[in-house]
């Protein structure tokens, strides 16, 4: 079912409203989707930037890591020399995404005198210069910039830093929602849409443009600022009817700048270490400061530090104090902001926290490692492995009972899963976990009771951490 359009089998393109107003097109089912059900899955990218110090890691084509990319675009000088590095699918692109692209609409704020037309004059003027490139157009880079900033999507590391940008026509005419129906992922250089909920025919269909975990104040603003609309959704119509005014506005300011802080803490280039030294500083300022209920582990700003916390500790292979960190998102964030066991952020998530697990077991068997001092993991004497293969069981039976592999297999072909590598990943990790632990002797006989030790043990670590993180006992 791979399209290179959104007019395709199941979806059409039609013009669309949101509460009254008209938003311009939208994506509408043409039948009944059930949940989990694929909405469409588009390839051909029409443009896909990295930034440029990613380049040496990542494909801007595929998203793969080492693997580097082709470039071979009309006016090609241009796109290089201005923002580094751009491939076409196969160094070619279907006449309809290439028609859909020049169709494309952006606001009116990238013409004339604002600061953005203002901006990307200066950008032609510097890319002639120095790219030889005589006879580019600067009416054809103010388009491109303005098409490429009101519809693409941000690409982003599986720990949400930003990569790049990518641009396909036809994901471009999905309509944002803080509630949506729908979600999205990009896999090997495709993009999956999937239904979130069941989706009715003729029901429009709408994806999150920004991380929707944040309160309306701060999700209005990131709107606003990178794509110039003021979100009309029934979400945040009922958000700023019915709460107070001077609440919304403290919880945004609160948000805002807690994730200007964050950008200050992991900007110079320290050690993981002490960056998460400085995000858990951060945490005991804001329980200390805010006499608002936010400060919980459930909530952002906090689930913002927790995801750099994660990432800075792995980033110095402090992969057991990652991995707890993992488990507080796990276990606490992901079930309050995601009620669907199955929604696909948990299952991201969650298998993020099996690679913590899987990294922290590997450190834990590592004699004489200088990382292996008294972490929760060390002092709970919680195995990692065991855990993994309680995660992974979660993933795939929705609980940690998982019997034998050939039952595995069979399970792990009805679940959904955001995208094929996601899946593939899964079952080869529950495999060898689970011949590993049968190795060990930890499967099968006393596999309950591992079960309940590890499940409370694991409680006990996320509770005292959340507590001396508080206090900044850490
Ligand atoms: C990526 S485009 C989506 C397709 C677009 N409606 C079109 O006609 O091509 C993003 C634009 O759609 C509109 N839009 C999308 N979601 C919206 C929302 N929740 N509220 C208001 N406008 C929205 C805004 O004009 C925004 O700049």
């Amino acid at each position: 079912m791979v399209t290179s359009t959104a007019n395709s089998v199941r979806t059409e393109v039609r013009p669309a409203e949101q509460n009254g107003i008209s938003i311009g097109l939208g994506v509408f089912a043409k039948t009944n989707i059930p949940k989990n059900n694929d909405v469409l899955v588009l390839d051909q990218a029409a443009i896909a930037l990295v930034e440029e110090k990613q380049l040496q890691n990542i494909c801007s084509g595929c998203y793969d890591v080492g693997k580097g990319g082709s470039i071979d675009i009309r006016r090609s000088g241009l796109v290089k020399a201005c923002v580094q590095f751009l491939c076409w699918k196969n160094g070619k692109i279907a006449k309809e995404v290439w028609d859909e692209f020049n169709s494309l609409t952006f606001p009116d704020i990238y013409e004339g005198e604002s600061q953005e037309a203002k901006d990307h004059a200066l950008m032609t003027k510097a890319v002639m210069e120095y790219g030889n490139l005589k006879d580019l157009d600067p009416n054809w880079t103010k388009e491109l910039f303005g098409k490429l900033n009101a519809n693409s999507f941000t690409l982003t590391s599986a720990y949400g830093r930003r990569r790049g940008v990518y641009l396909h026509p036809g994901a471009a005419r999905f309509n944002h929602s803080c509630d949506p129906n729908a979600s999205y992922s990009f896999d090997k250089g495709k993009l999956y849409v999937r239904a979130i909920r069941d989706i009715a025919k003729d029901e429009q269909i709408f994806i999150p443009y920004i991380d929707i975990t944040y309160s309306v104040d701060t999700r209005r603003h990131e709107l606003k600022d990178r794509y110039r609309f003021g979100c009309r959704c029934t979400r945040c119509l009922h958000e700023t009817d019915t709460m107070n005014p001077e609440e919304i506005r403290k919880r945004g300011k609160i948000e805002q700048s807690t994730n200007s802080e964050i950008d200050e803490a992991i900007k110079n280039g320290d050690s993981g270490f002490t960056v998460a030294w400085r995000l858990t500083n951060m945490i005991r300022n804001l329980s200390e400061k805010a006499d608002w209920d936010a400060v919980n582990m459930q909530q952002q700003p906090l689930a913002a530090i927790r995801a750099e916390m994660m990432l800075s500790k792995a980033q110095d292979e402090l992969y057991k104090m990652s991995a707890v960190d993992a488990a507080i998102r796990h276990l606490r964030t992901d079930p309050a902001q995601y009620a669907d066991e199955g929604h696909p952020m948990r299952r991201e998530h969650a298998l993020e926290f099996v690679y913590h697990l899987l990294y922290a077991d590997k450190i834990m068997e590592m004699q004489g490692d200088p990382k292996n001092f008294d972490t929760p993991f060390d002092i709970h004497e919680i195995r990692p492995l065991f855990y993994a293969w309680m995660v992974l069981n979660w993933m795939i039976y929705g609980n940690v009972q998982g019997e034998i592999l050939a039952d595995t297999r069979e399970k792990m072909n009805e679940v959904v899963w955001p995208n094929p590598t996601l899946k593939g990943k899964a079952e080869s990790d529950v495999a060898w976990v689970t011949e590993d632990l049968c190795h060990a002797g930890m499967l099968w006989e006393n596999k309950a009771k591992h079960i309940e030790v590890h499940s409370k043990k694991m409680e006990e670590i996320v509770k005292e951490t959340i507590e001396q993180e508080k206090r900044n006992t850490w």
